[in-house]
């Protein structure tokens, strides 16, 4: 395995009052680059109070160290469309967590666990924070991409559909170590806060390269929607995974900064006619492939090639 990690960005520039456009500048590189190398960056100085990141990840490794009876009083009811809440991954899953899912706070959906009480507060203040973060980071790459200002923020401006997750990976037995098995997030920006455990890895080049935890430091990774199909793959969606590790639980969060699912999603024209390049993908109702990803793993396919990708829509020239 490579021992290089993922580019580091310094997001200061963009938190701090007044305009220092030089730091804004150097961000914008590293994360353009990062984005058409990687699909993968982390960011500090990021503006979510660091206190909140370690409560936040105190009090999911609390929740999860509790009994099954106890964190099952906050699982979805059976036969719910919105499953929020507690859940394990099914016995046969090839996937080895836990996790419990929450949608944007004024939802109306969730389902909170009780205990720890200071729970449900945190992680509302953290689902608030990472929202902001993701407009700002969405910002960013609508300049990085050279798209018209506000451009991706007209297109992806209802929140409704985003979710986070925190997840707690069990440790690996003598015999098997996934954590999550290989993939590529559909929607538009994930972030990802991780304890010092480790076990994130990002392919690149058809090597897997560790993504080292550091200190009050968030993971963004690109997803196929924003970045593959609109910028017709000049921004990478990177497929990574999770292995688990010996002896320890990995407790993790994942925000995913989301799309509506009635959007339309295609190459957009500056990335294809008025550069004289294909579209590499045909247009697609973006619920219409959620409701593909969620298939993959309601149904999972018998055969691993039959798991439904982006390339689901991609044109093969
Ligand atoms: O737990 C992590 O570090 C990553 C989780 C992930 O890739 C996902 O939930 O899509
Ligand atoms: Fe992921």
């Amino acid at each position: 395995m490579a021992d290089s990690n993922i580019p580091t960005v310094d997001l200061s520039p963009f938190i701090r009052e007044g305009d220092h456009e030089d730091g804004k500048k150097k961000a914008r590189e590293v994360i353009s680059q990062a984005c058409s190398q990687y699909g993968f960056f982390q960011i500090q100085n990021h503006g979510v109070p660091p206190e909140l990141l370690s409560r936040a990840l105190e009090l999911s490794n609390t929740f999860f160290e509790y009994s099954d009876d106890e964190k099952r009083k906050s699982s979805p009811g059976s036969g719910v469309q919105i499953p929020a809440g507690y859940n394990k991954q099914p016995q046969h899953s090839l996937d080895k967590n836990e996790y419990l899912v929450m949608f944007p706070p004024e939802s109306g959906f969730n389902v909170y666990p009780q205990n720890p009480p200071e729970f449900k507060e945190v992680l509302e203040d953290v689902f608030s924070h990472l929202t902001k973060l993701g407009s700002l980071i969405e910002s960013i790459i609508n300049e990085c991409l050279g798209l018209p200002p506000n451009f991706l923020k007209e297109f992806n401006h209802d929140r409704s559909w985003d979710l986070m997750s925190a997840k707690r990976y069990f440790p690996a037995t003598e015999t098997e170590n996934n954590g999550i098995l290989e993939h590529e997030d559909g929607n538009c920006v994930t972030f990802v806060l991780q304890d010092q455990v480790g076990g994130l890895q990002v392919k690149k080049n058809g090597e897997w390269i560790p993504v080292t935890p550091a200190q009050d430091t968030l993971v963004v990774n690109l997803g196929d929607v924003i970045q593959k199909v609109l910028s017709n793959n000049k921004f990478k969606s990177a497929t990574h995974r999770v292995v688990r590790q010996q002896g320890k639980s990995r407790c993790s969060y994942a925000f995913f900064y989301n799309l509506h699912g009635d959007n339309w999603v295609e190459p957009l024209s500056k990335f294809t006619e008025e550069i004289g390049e294909a579209p590499k993908y045909i247009g697609f109702l973006y619920k219409e492939y959620q409701a593909l990803r969620i298939r993959n793993k309601t149904h999972p396919p018998d055969k691993p090639e039959d798991v439904i990708h982006i390339t689901h829509y991609a044109i093969i020239s």
